[in-house]
């Protein structure tokens, strides 16, 4: 059921030295900051070939990601994302095997335009899954 690989998700507490780090030293192309309100984030999409690795820095009041870096200061890996044909018959196959769905369990609009869905990490070994309709 699940397909490509859509990005792996860095929190960090600094976003501009992040965006430094990727696009100097590492000599990636690094986006730039793009403010996601609906979801308590300001996202950077560092384009690999083959994937992309996504910055997240907390944005408002409510951010889900202000826990887990009062947790980890410098920062870490927060989720992965996975890409999926048809979300809503992903989300209820994996409800039916048991899988928490977070929020309200209706799909938002993501960063890419396209609806998606978190899983609680306790249900994946520990790792937040987000899933992203292709
Ligand atoms: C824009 C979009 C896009 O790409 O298009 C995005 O990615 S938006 C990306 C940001 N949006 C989201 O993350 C939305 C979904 N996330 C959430 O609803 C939340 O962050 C939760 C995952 C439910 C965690 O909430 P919160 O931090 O308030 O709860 P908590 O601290 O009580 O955590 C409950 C337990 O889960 C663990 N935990 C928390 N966050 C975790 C993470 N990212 N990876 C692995 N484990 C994690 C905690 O350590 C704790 O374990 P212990 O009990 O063992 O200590
Ligand atoms: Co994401």
């Amino acid at each position: 059921m699940i397909g490509r690989l859509n990005h792996v998700a860095i929190a960090v507490g600094d976003l501009e030295k992040a965006c430094k780090l990727y696009r100097e030293t590492m000599g990636a192309k690094v986006s730039e900051p793009l403010p996601q309100p609906a979801h308590g984030v300001t996202v950077v999409f560092i384009e690999l070939p083959n994937t992309k690795v996504e910055l997240l820095h907390p944005l408002g009041e409510n951010s889900p990601i202000a826990k887990f870096l009062e947790k980890s200061p410098d920062g870490g890996i927060h989720h992965i994302c996975y890409e999926v044909d048809d979300i809503l018959a992903a989300r209820d196959r994996l409800k039916a095997g048991g899988a928490r769905v977070l929020g309200d369990g209706n799909p938002k609009i993501g960063a890419h335009g396209k609806p998606v869905l978190f899983l609680h990490p306790k249900d994946f070994n520990g790792t937040l899954v987000e899933l992203e309709q292709a």
